[in-house]
């Protein structure tokens, strides 16, 4: 399959995984699906909490969910995002705690796919979204 297509159907999971949003305070609802290096794909959504500041992105619940099962090695995420009454084709991209987290696990080839706006894709690397990033390199000494 071409990445392009992988992409698209990687992005039909992150709306699929969207319906399980718990978005009771803000009504945005995000969902994700995380492509490992092994062909594994693990979603994810966004999960509120009374007190806001505990909330957990879909972009980090589905990375944590695979980091906790083994997985280190991703090819990309796909992010479906949206005020929960609207279908979720624009495009969300990850906030900046969320690309910091995912940067942890990138050797710089990892893919971010999102919405369009007008049923379609589009996608950049992490790289691009977060340049010039803070890395366990820094503490090596090596950047
Ligand atoms: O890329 C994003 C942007 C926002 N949110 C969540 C956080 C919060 O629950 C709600 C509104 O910011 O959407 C995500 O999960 N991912
Ligand atoms: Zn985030």
């Amino acid at each position: 399959m071409n990445p392009e297509d992988l992409y698209k159907r990687l992005f039909g999971q992150a709306k699929e995984a969207r319906k399980n949003a718990y978005c009771p305070y803000s009504h945005f609802a995000v969902g994700t699906a995380l492509l490992c290096a092994d062909g594994s794909i693990f979603t994810g959504c966004n999960i509120e909490n009374a007190a806001y500041s505990p909330s957990n992105c879909a972009e980090r619940t589905a990375l944590f969910k695979a980091i906790s099962e083994g997985k280190r090695a991703f090819c990309a995420i796909a992010i479906a995002g949206g005020k929960e009454d609207v279908p979720g084709d624009a495009s969300c991209w990850p906030c900046g705690v969320c690309r910091q987290v995912l940067r942890e696990f990138d050797s710089g080839d990892l893919i971010i796919v999102t919405g369009n706006g007008v049923g379609g894709i589009v996608f950049k690397t992490l790289r691009e979204l977060l340049p010039m990033s803070f890395s366990a390199d820094n503490l090596k000494g090596e950047a």
